[in-house]
């Protein structure tokens, strides 16, 4: 069985791999299972730099097959914004409860029909020796009046799936891995996995 690392410092997004890849013929290590505490710099514009950065920089650091997320919040509404600043939109500290404040804040009088969103989660899958691979999901949501729900990490409360009538924070954990951005990056992944590896 191939061993593959979660290139992240993000416990809710390794938790959502974990459970995800069981699907798939790998065994999963983190960076905390690595003892690997470093930052990595997000010197990107754009959710691809950014994702490839990660994994390249882990694959050459630990010459093993890799991949890392690098996933945001895009709001119609906000011409886009928080995009690739999604974990620090309030300040350099992650806040999550910072951030949605300031989403909320900032479509204060924005009318429901305009608080279209979308979850966006680009992946790259970096091997030592081959070319990065790049797969995006997205998810489709609305950015709802207030936080609701305790589950899932980030944006979750803020957003509302219009399909299902529930914020993303509402969803037990295997709902949302069968809808979410990440899990449909992931379904892209699995169509090209054999020729990947
Ligand atoms: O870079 P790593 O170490 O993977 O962890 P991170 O939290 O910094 O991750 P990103 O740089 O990709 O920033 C993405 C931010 O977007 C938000 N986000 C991404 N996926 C999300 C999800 O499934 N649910 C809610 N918020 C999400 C969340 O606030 C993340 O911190
Ligand atoms: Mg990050």
């Amino acid at each position: 069985m191939n061993e593959i690392i979660i290139a992240s410092h993000n416990e809710g997004k390794v938790k959502e791999f974990r459970s995800m890849l069981k699907q798939f013929d790998v065994s999963v290590v983190s960076l905390r299972d690595l003892d690997f505490h470093d930052e990595i710099e997000e010197t990107g514009s754009t959710f691809e730099e950014n994702a490839s950065i990660k994994a390249e920089t882990i694959s050459a650091h630990f010459h093993q097959p890799v991949i890392a997320d690098d996933s945001g919040l895009v709001i119609d509404a906000l011409d886009g914004r928080p995009g690739v600043f999604s974990a620090r939109y309030a300040g350099e500290d992650k806040n999550d409860d910072a951030n949605m404040d300031k989403v909320l804040y900032e479509l204060k009088s924005v009318h429901e029909s305009e608080r279209t969103a979308q979850f966006v989660s680009v992946l790259a899958i970096a091997i030592p020796g081959k070319e990065t691979t790049i797969v995006k999901g997205t998810c489709e949501g609305i950015i709802s009046q207030e936080k609701i729900g305790e589950h899932g990490f980030g944006y979750d409360p803020v957003f509302y799936v219009p399909s299902l009538k529930k914020t993303m924070a509402q969803l037990e954990p295997s709902q949302k891995n069968q809808i979410s951005h990440r899990a449909n990056a992931l379904k892209k992944l699995r169509e090209q996995w054999s020729e990947i590896f």
